[in-house]
Formats: C-alpha cells, sequence, structure tokens
C-alpha cells in the first residue's frame, strides 16, 4: 500500500504538489496529466528520490524521508531516459551491477541476471556493450537491472516516451505481465486505459482519480 498523506511539495518557494491526499491498493495505477502538473515529482516521492515539503509518503507503512532505504529495496524505479540508469559497460555486468549488495554467490547472480534478460527479450546479449544496443532495448536492459531486485512496486516515469511503436508495445506488453504493484507515469493514454485506476494531474492537483474511462475523459476535457 501506497500513501500520500496531505502532500505537498515544493521547490524553492514554488508549490508543485498541492495537498495530495491518497492511498493506492490498485496493482496497475496511471498518472496522466498536462506538462508540469507534478507527475514526475509525485512518481519520485514515491521510492524517496524526492520527500515532501510537508506531509508524509509510505510504502507499507514504511517513511520515505525515514526509511528511503528499505523503501527503495522495494520500490523499483525506471526513468525515460535509460542512459539515466545504465551504468556499466555490457548489458550482463550491469543487471549484476544490481545484484552487488545482495549477498549471492557468483553462480546464482549469473543464473538471476540471464533469466531476467531471458524474460525482457535480451537472451544472450550479457557481454554486448550497452552503448550497442539501440534505445528500445537499452530500455529493456534498464527494466532487467531493476526487475532482477524483484520489487514490489514499480515506477515507471513516462517509460516509453522515447521509444518506437514496436518498442512502445513490447515495454507495455511485459508492464502488463509483471506479478507487481505498477505504477505508470504516461501521456499514452491507451496505455493509460489498460489500468485499474487513473490519477489525473492538473496544477499541483489531483483533479480526478477513478476508473480509466472516467478519468482519461476528465482529462480530455481539461485541454479542450
Ligand atoms: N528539480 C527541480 N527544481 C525546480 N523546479 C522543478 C524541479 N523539478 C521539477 N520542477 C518544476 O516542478 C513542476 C512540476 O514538474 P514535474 O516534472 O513534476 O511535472 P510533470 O507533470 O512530470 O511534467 P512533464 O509531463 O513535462 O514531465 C514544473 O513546473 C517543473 O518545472
Amino acid at each position: 500500500m501506497i500513501r500520500l498523506d496531505h502532500v505537498t511539495h515544493r521547490y524553492d518557494d514554488r508549490v508543485v504538489l498541492d495537498d495530495v491526499d491518497l492511498e493506492l491498493s490498485e496493482r496497475r495505477i496511471a498518472v496522466v496529466g498536462a506538462n508540469g502538473s507534478g507527475k514526475s515529482t509525485f512518481a519520485r516521492l514515491i521510492n524517496g528520490l524526492i520527500v515532501p515539503s510537508q506531509g508524509s509518503v509510505t510504502v507499507d507503512g514504511l517513511d520515505t524521508a525515514t526509511q528511503g532505504a528499505e523503501v527503495r529495496r522495494r520500490v523499483g524505479f525506471l526513468f525515460t531516459n535509460p542512459e539515466a540508469q545504465i551504468i556499466m559497460p555490457t548489458v550482463g555486468e550491469d543487471v549484476a551491477f544490481s545484484l552487488r549488495r545482495s549477498g549471492l554467490p557468483a553462480d546464482q547472480v549469473r543464473t538471476k541476471v540471464a533469466e531476467t534478460l531471458r524474460a525482457l527479450d535480451l537472451a544472450g546479449l550479457e557481454d554486448r556493450p550497452s552503448t550497442h544496443l539501440s534505445g528500445g532495448q537499452k530500455q529493456l536492459l534498464a527494466l532487467a537491472s531493476v526487475l532482477v531486485l524483484e520489487p514490489d512496486v514499480l515506477v515507471c516515469d513516462e517509460p516509453t516516451t522515447l521509444l518506437d511503436l514496436r518498442h512502445t508495445r513490447q515495454v507495455h506488453g511485459i508492464l502488463a505481465a509483471l506479478a507487481l504493484q505498477l505504477v505508470l507515469v504516461t501521456h499514452d493514454l491507451d496505455l493509460a486505459a489498460d489500468s485499474d485506476r487513473v490519477l489525473v494531474f492538473d496544477e499541483g492537483r489531483v483533479v480526478a482519480d477513478g476508473a480509466p474511462g472516467e478519468a482519461i475523459a476528465h482529462y480530455r476535457g481539461l485541454v479542450r
């Protein structure tokens, strides 16, 4: 359960999230809204990349402000641009790097890395330099490096914005099949429609919250 208790966030003096109060327990939650409406700030609050100026954010009762490391063990985060999170020179090393503090022996790390790459259509690419991957493959690698840690929650901030249609569909399919709680910030309303609950942000507030049909219709109404 993700809980935002009267969360306000400011950058300097500017309020970008204004008294957001939510309990999120659905498996697939989509977040839509105009540029600058506060979606990324909201996403980053969930895993403690940002802590709120006022109010609190908890994940399974763990407070992001005081138990950030524990929260981040449960909550994986996928950025729009995979370059922001690919660290190691080769595909296999990058996924294995996520497990560096797992205490697992090397052979188990290798097995987990291979299994995760297989699940993301990157089988056999362990030794491929990360820089040689296509943009779509890079996003799959970034996702592999998050999923190998088996998070309970995955927060994705516009994960398909930089991808072509084929890779967008591929990432959608993979995200839809994951057995975890997914919070997906997206401008892709087809993708948002395929969720259990949609939050619509506008100027730092949640202005609609509910079933996809209703919430997306509200969002469309805002931009008319
Ligand atoms: N680190 C920061 N310092 C100052 N202001 C910021 C910072 N990050 C975001 N902002 C501002 O906060 C507001 C909300 O930004 P945020 O990125 O959360 O919106 P968004 O809905 O995700 O937008 P987009 O759809 O364009 O990604 C924007 O006006 C943005 O300029």
